[in-house]
């Protein structure tokens, strides 16, 4: 029976530690993190998540703005919006939610952001430097898979990790960051043929494909660590891409879905931006 890697809680632990980082900066440096959040169009779960957002800045006491744009916005029009960020010194993160509109090039869009607010981690700069083994932001869902892998206390050197999926914002990211950490890695996706060869040989599976339930206990290798990053809302009810029922039987740890990944995500999120106020502070002669 596989012990729960409780996101929630770990995330807790985190926010404290990022809550006295905010104090102290306040009070020795007067200055105060800030995020700025844009969203084009009304898709209903991208605005829950947005909210989510703002609502875990001013929990730790970020200042937060959201930006919402209708989904007839130009890109241009959104480009300058980033352009105004850019240079408005009360904001040291944006984040640019997607998916956007299909008028809109998501790579251009992101990497119009400065890099040193890039606080995803999506603009080419950072996603190269990240590639190169060089100091980067990292995506904070990937970055968040790692803090709860590390957090089982297992050594990752020579694992064999698979990853599920292979998306710039999860899968591709989180592959990059297990080879730092020296496992064995494969990335599997919707073209792999016999992806079970593949999972039955994972020590590490992080499943990151959109796809409710398409891993299921039977195809597990016994005491691997399943790491679930899917969120799919089937029949009102978030699911992730791990049978959670049959897998927890053969795994050692695993992740819930929701209380796993997600709320990991958001601390991440929070992490970096606090990240990149420091940085640019540090920077000041
Ligand atoms: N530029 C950009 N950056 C992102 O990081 C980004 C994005 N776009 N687009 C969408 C995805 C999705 N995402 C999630 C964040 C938190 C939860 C989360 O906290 N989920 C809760 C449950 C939430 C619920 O109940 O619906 C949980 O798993 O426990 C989920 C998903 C960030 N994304």
């Amino acid at each position: 029976m596989a012990k729960i890697l409780d996101g929630r809680k770990i995330s807790k632990e985190i926010r404290a530690d990022i809550i006295e980082r905010v104090d102290r900066m306040k009070e020795e440096k007067g200055i105060v993190p800030g995020l700025a959040v844009v969203i084009v169009g009304d898709d209903e779960a991208s605005h829950v998540y947005v909210s989510m957002k703002a609502k875990a800045c001013k929990s730790v006491g970020f200042h937060s703005e959201e930006h919402k744009l209708p989904e007839s916005t130009t890109q241009e029009e959104l480009l300058n919006l980033i352009d105004h960020l850019n240079n408005d010194d009360k904001i040291n993160g944006i984040l640019v939610q997607l998916p956007l509109p299909k008028h809109m090039d998501e790579n251009l869009v992101n990497s119009h952001i400065s890099p040193q607010k890039d606080v995803d981690g999506f603009h080419a700069v950072n996603m190269g430097n990240l590639t190169l083994g060089e100091e980067s932001y990292v995506p904070c869902t990937p970055k968040g898979i790692i803090e709860l892998i590390k957090r089982t206390g297992t050594d990752m050197a020579g694992k064999n990790a698979v990853v599920v999926g292979r998306s710039n914002i999860v899968g591709k990211p989180a592959a990059i960051l297990l080879l730092k950490e020296s496992c064995t890695t494969t990335i599997c996706h919707s073209k792999t043929k016999n992806m079970e060869l593949f999972l039955k040989e994972a020590d590490i599976v992080v499943a990151a494909a959109g796809v409710p339930n398409l891993i299921k206990g039977h195809m597990i290798k016994e005491g691997a660590i399943v790491i679930d990053a899917g969120t799919r809302k089937l029949d009102g009810k978030l699911v992730g891409d791990v049978e959670f029922d049959s897998a927890k039987e053969v795994a050692s740890w695993i992740t819930p879905v929701p209380g796993g990944v997600g709320p990991m995500t958001i601390t991440m999120l929070l992490e970096n931006t606090l990240e990149a106020t420091e940085k640019l502070w540090n920077s000041r002669p």
